[in-house]
C-alpha cells in the first residue's frame, strides 16, 4: 500500500497554517469558479479500472481514514481524461465537516458540500514509488469527488459499517474486496481540472487534480458515523472528535481551471 505515512509523518499539528510551502504557486484546494473555467475539447474521457482485490486495509491517520489498495502493480488504474500517463490508485480518503453546512476541501462557486472524497493515484510511467511520485509535478492525480445528504449510499455502507474499528489514530483494520468505482458519481465526463498540491503536508505541488461535477449523495447517518472517528489514540486522556479536517482554500493565483464540459 502507499505508505502515506511518508506524507504524515511530517504532520504539523492540525491547522498550524499557513504553513509557508517552498513555490506555493499552485496550492490546494481552490475554489472552482464556473465562470473562469475554460472548455477544453481535447479534454478525454476518464478510465478508471480498479481491481477490488487489491483493497487490503483501512487506517485511521489522525487526521483522515485511509483504505489503503496494494500498489506493487499496475492492477487497479487511472488513465486519460487530463493525464499523459498512468497512474496507480494507492489509497482514498476522505474530508469532512461537523455538521452539514460545510467539510469540503473544493468549493465551487463558493458552494460547500457537507464533505469530499479524494482517490489518490501516482504516476507509475514515471516513478516506481508513491513516495518518490508525490516529489514530483508531474507525480500525482486525485480524483474529488463531492458529497451531498440525500439517498443512502449502498456502496459506502460497507465501508461505514468497518468505521468503528478504527475509531482511534494508529487503528487499522483489514477490509477487502471493495470496488472503489462504485464511490464515483454515475457521469464522470464531466468534470474541472486545474494543477495543484496535497492539502496536508508536505503540501508538495504534485497533484493533477480532478474534481466531479456531479457529486454523490450519502446519507446524514451516513456522515455522522464519519463524525464518530477520532484525532485522538486510545491512550490520549482527552478524545477529539475527527471533524473539519479540511485545509483553508489557497489563492488561484496564475492558473486556469480547464473543464471538460460546456
Ligand atoms: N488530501 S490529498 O488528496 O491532497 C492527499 C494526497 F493526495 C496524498 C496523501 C494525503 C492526502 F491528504
Ligand atoms: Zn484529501
Amino acid at each position: 500500500a502507499c505508505s502515506s505515512r511518508f506524507v504524515l509523518s511530517q504532520m504539523h499539528p492540525m491547522w498550524q497554517e499557513p504553513l509557508e510551502v517552498p513555490g506555493g504557486d499552485r496550492q490546494s484546494p481552490i475554489d472552482i469558479s464556473i465562470r473562469k473555467s475554460v472548455f477544453d475539447p481535447n479534454l478525454k474521457p476518464l478510465v478508471t479500472r480498479y481491481d477490488p482485490r487489491t483493497c487490503q486495509q483501512i487506517w485511521n491517520n489522525g487526521y483522515s481514514f485511509l483504505v489503503e489498495y496494494d500498489d506493487r502493480t499496475d492492477k487497479s488504474t487511472l488513465h486519460g481524461g487530463p493525464l499523459e500517463d498512468q497512474f496507480r490508485l494507492c489509497q482514498f480518503h476522505f474530508h469532512w465537516g461537523e455538521n452539514n453546512n460545510w467539510g469540503s476541501e473544493h468549493t465551487v462557486d463558493r458552494h460547500l458540500y457537507p464533505a469530499e472524497l479524494h482517490l489518490v493515484h501516482w504516476n507509475s510511467d514515471k516513478y516506481s514509488l508513491f513516495e518518490e511520485a508525490v516529489m514530483e509535478d508531474n507525480g500525482l492525480a486525485v480524483i474529488g469527488v463531492f458529497m451531498k445528504v440525500g439517498r443512502r449510499h449502498e456502496g459506502l455502507q460497507k465501508l461505514v459499517d468497518a468505521l468503528p474499528a478504527v475509531r482511534h489514530k494508529d487503528s487499522v483494520v483489514e477490509f477487502t474486496k471493495f470496488d472503489p468505482s462504485c464511490l464515483l458519481p454515475q457521469n464522470t465526463n464531466e468534470y474541472w481540472t486545474y494543477a495543484g498540491s496535497l492539502t496536508t503536508p508536505p503540501l508538495t505541488e504534485a497533484v493533477t487534480w480532478i474534481i466531479m461535477k456531479q457529486p454523490i449523495e450519502v446519507s446524514h447517518d451516513q456522515l455522522a458515523v464519519f463524525r464518530s472517528l477520532l484525532f485522538t489514540s486510545a491512550e490520549e486522556e482527552v478524545q477529539k472528535s475527527m471533524v473539519n479536517n479540511f485545509r483553508v482554500q489557497q489563492s488561484l493565483k496564475d492558473r486556469t481551471i480547464r473543464s471538460s464540459f460546456n
